[in-house]
């Protein structure tokens, strides 16, 4: 019946069949505005168990709107109605006509009218029955200046009519032009934006889950709102006042300006129907309580009725996929394929200074696709000038394509030629390794050319970096010292609010590498927002009050498509988008795009890798790891655990029953240890390497052959990264997920997401292991792992014993403490 999967993830409780028929039960009909009436295309559900009108038919013609009407109202009494504002007039005098306003309890109008024109217009009809108005003009809500002089509206129409702020329970809604975006920005435009933050408010203050989750187009703090409504605890009607006095700034409306309405108008229907859903529930929970009250029905909370969307009990992985926006789809394709094509050096001559390209030719033969497509795009918006604004870049290429190069090649010349030195880009990464890693290869190319660049990654002290970044040159004047900085988001951000003199204003790039993981400090830290606070002045001033150009954001990531929710937070503008996709034969054909968002995010692995699958049971795991190793010959391991625990005991057992060249990477592991083992590892030193997440993203360590997933990744996104520390760079390798029996189905999910439904065959093989084979190996391994507790017991006992000579020593017990010491001798002499 419910044909969209992510619309029943969204609503799992409604969508439950017999929730399904209660609805139908208590909500006689629906009607939908136009526009919504793809949805209810799309989603056929609506159609099939509820009634609904649409002022469009099937074929987007426009029908007799009042016949829809006289037809819904005469026919079945709506509990919800969705109108919007064309004919607005010829539809009340319908309403009088049928006499359908008698029925009504309550009116809730949302409302772009500009100057109250129909508070005269339409008296009768407010007076006729209690009356909400909500207008929604951002401009004049968010301060009264001398164009705007008006008082708050809400205020405004609420005393003009002496109406209190209810509760929310009227059996209809009418909600006037309801999120039905107008194709441009413009002022009235803008209210149907906010119309869709305060739907979407309303809808937070029910279903905290989901809309923290699904966050399409729409760049409004809505976690300050969330946040808000969390901590007071506010009813709908206080949100509702709260969230129109909220409206966005002229500020944020910028960044609407910069966006085409598409996304918008995509966002607002999301959000039209998640509104649509919750607060239809909404009303049939409050109806369906005072009648499980009157008949004291007893109620059982497995079978609660209609629970409020949000509670969801239980799962972690519900999410909504949001819909990409319609600038990510247009999207430049070039092949994933490293090893497809050989772009010779040379092909960049025209666009690289000679010193550049020397470099180029000196580490490396041919350019690798992501690098021939993005060198040149990012090469041409940041030569942009003070009459063309450049625009944002967005690269989506598999691990291991060779990213890093697509951003540094450009960085360097463009800066090449500069004649002072200033801050002029800053490159963030989400870790220190990685952000250390890139500073080797930016390196490479900065110094040749005189460009100076540093690392600030707290691998020092906050003063040993400053002295390397900006010197007080006089009282309150400062100088730069470095032309990039490479950082991670928590020192910079430390640096912006702690080190005098640390002015953006001449900021030209800034690089977002592994941009999914950073926004995920975006939460902690609002990085982007720092960031433009910090190039274009203090807040509020805003890009256009600012005298510096506005800078480039340069944004890469393997899993770019996959998580699109967040894109929203960079601020982009008219951003590019380079997108590699997989390709047969890519130098005969020109690349088709894909345009289904699902399938766009999925096939996102490098092409030369091979994947594969074990299942065995639990218990049998380190043996199926080990007879890899042994029996196998598996060489150049990286494993992951999920914990650190685990990734110990595994090598401390590994290196019990064989001799083997293990070692362990954790994060309590020192840099220097970690770098050191690394290195050992290139060289040959070490044969596996066993170790946590840590290890999952960007980090490129040259020459593993396998990566051997013990543990099951938490989702798609680590996956990708986990099996992307191998087959980089058009090498081949190998990525094993042992599973055990009950993490199959989670497996399957989880590849589904990754791969088209046709490849699952063809791109993830199984192995077998015959469990003869394994229980060969069980008595040895049993034997390590005896020896390896006792000796784990015997230190645990020696800490014990430790621990206790000191407290004893403290009371002045020293007896005690020496009988306990010949207790231990007698034990371990036996
Ligand atoms: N044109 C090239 N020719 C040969 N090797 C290259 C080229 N470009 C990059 N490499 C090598 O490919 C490897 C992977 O590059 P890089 O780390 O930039 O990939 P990435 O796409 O950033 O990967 P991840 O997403 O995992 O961070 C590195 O070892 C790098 O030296």
């Amino acid at each position: 019946m419910i044909r969209n999967p992510a619309l029943k993830r969204a609503f799992p409780m409604i969508f439950a069949p017999k929730q399904m028929e209660k609805i139908k039960n208590h909500c006689k009909m629906i009607g939908v505005p136009f526009k919504i009436d793809e949805i209810t295309r799309t989603y056929q559900f609506w159609v099939d168990n509820l009634s609904v009108a649409s002022h469009y038919d099937r074929d987007e013609r426009p029908v007799n709107q009042i016949d829809t009407i006289n037809n819904v109202l005469t026919n079945k009494a709506p509990d919800l109605l969705f109108v919007d504002t064309a004919k607005m007039e010829e539809r009340i005098q319908k309403f009088f006509q049928l006499g359908f306003v008698n029925n009504i309890d309550k009116f809730y109008v949302f409302h772009e009218a500009p100057h109250g024109w129909y508070l005269q217009d339409w008296k009768q009809f407010i007076l006729k029955f209690n009356y909400i108005q909500y207008r929604i003009m951002p401009w004049l809500l968010h301060k009264q200046d001398d164009q705007y002089p008006t008082p708050h509206p809400l205020i405004k129409v609420c005393s003009a009519l002496e109406l209190p702020y209810e509760r929310i329970k009227s059996r209809f809604l009418w909600v006037s032009s309801a999120g039905i975006c107008p194709p441009k920005f413009n002022e009235n435009g803008g209210d149907n934006l906010n119309l869709v933050v305060i739907l979407k408010n309303l809808l937070l203050t029910n279903s905290k889950h989901f809309v923290k989750t699904a966050t399409p187009g729409i760049h409004i703090n809505e976690y300050e709102f969330f946040e808000k409504f969390i901590a007071h605890n506010e009813t709908v009607e206080d949100s509702i006042m709260s969230d129109i006095t909220d409206l966005p700034s002229k500020e944020e409306s910028f960044y609407l300006e910069n966006h085409g309405d598409e996304t918008v108008r995509e966002a607002s229907n999301w959000f039209i129907l998640v509104y649509f859903v919750t607060f239809g529930v909404m009303h049939l929970n409050s109806d369906l309580e005072k009648c499980t009250e009157t008949t004291k029905e007893t109620t059982d909370k497995s079978t609660e009725l209609f629970p409020v969307i949000g509670k969801v009990k239980k799962g972690i992985g519900r999410r909504l996929q949001a819909p990409l926006p319609k600038w990510f789809q247009d999207y430049y394709p070039f092949s994933k394929d490293v090893s497809a094509i050989d772009y010779q050096v040379d092909c960049l001559n025209h666009l690289l200074e000679d010193k550049v390209l020397d470099i180029c030719k000196k580490s490396i033969e041919n350019f690798f696709p992501v690098q021939r497509a993005a060198i040149p795009v990012i090469i041409d918006v940041l030569s942009c000038n003070n009459f063309h604004r450049g625009r944002d870049v967005c690269v989506s290429s598999p691990t291991g394509s060779g990213k890093t190069l697509s951003f540094v090649i450009p960085i360097v010349q463009t800066l090449i030629n500069r004649v002072e030195v200033k801050l002029r880009a800053i490159i963030i990464l989400p870790v220190r390794d990685l952000a250390q890693q890139v500073y080797k290869v930016l390196e490479d190319f900065a110094k040749p050319c005189g460009l100076k660049a540093t690392l600030s990654v707290g691998h020092r002290s906050f003063q040993e970096d400053l002295n390397c970044i900006i010197k007080e040159v006089s009282p309150g004047k400062y100088r730069w010292l470095i032309d990039v900085l490479v950082t991670t988001p928590s020192r910079l951000i430390d640096l912006i609010h702690n080190c005098a003199g640390f002015d953006l204003s001449s900021l030209q790039i800034l690089v977002l590498d592994e941009v999914d993981r950073l926004l995920d400090f975006d939460i902690e830290y609002n990085l982007v927002q720092e960031i433009d606070e910090a190039v274009y002045g203090a807040k509020g001033r805003g890009i256009r009050g600012c005298t510096c150009l506005p800078y480039i954001k340069l944004i890469f990531s393997a899993t770019l498509a996959k998580d699109t929710d967040n894109l929203f937070k960079l601020n982009l503008f008219k951003p590019i988008v380079l997108m590699g996709i997989d390709s047969n034969n890519p130098t005969e054909a020109p690349l088709s795009k894909e345009k289904d968002v699902h399938k766009m995010a999925k096939n996102i692995l490098p092409a030369e890798l091979k994947e594969k699958f074990l299942i065995v049971p639990s218990m049998k795991k380190p043996l199926a790891f080990w007879y890899m190793i042994t029996n196998l010959k598996y060489r150049r391991v990286l494993c992951f655990t999920r914990t650190i625990k685990h990734s110990r005991l595994l090598t401390d057992i590994l290196k019990k029953v064989d001799s083997l060249k293990v070692f362990n990477i954790s994060s309590k592991l020192s840099d220097e240890s970690r770098s050191k083992v690394i290195e050992k590892f290139k060289n040959g030193d070490y044969d596996i390497i066993i170790t946590t997440d840590i290890m999952a993203r960007g980090i490129d360590i040259e020459g593993i052959d396998y990566v051997i997933s013990y543990d099951v990744p938490f989702d798609e996104i680590q996956y990708v990264h986990r099996v992307g520390r191998t087959a980089r760079a058009g090498r081949p390798g190998t990525a094993i997920t042992i599973l055990s029996h009950d993490q199959v189905k989670r497996f399957h999910i989880l590849m589904r997401k990754i791969h088209l439904k046709e490849d699952l065959k063809t791109k993830i093989t199984k192995m077998n292991i015959e469990t003869r084979k394994l229980n060969k190996l069980k008595s040895k391994f049993r034997k390590a792992s005896n020896l390896l507790r006792q000796e784990n017991n015997l230190e645990t006992w020696k800490k014990v014993k430790r621990k206790k000579a000191i407290a004893w020593k403290a009371l002045g017990a020293n007896k005690q403490s020496e009988s306990s010491d010949k207790s231990l001798k007698q034990k371990q002499a036996k």
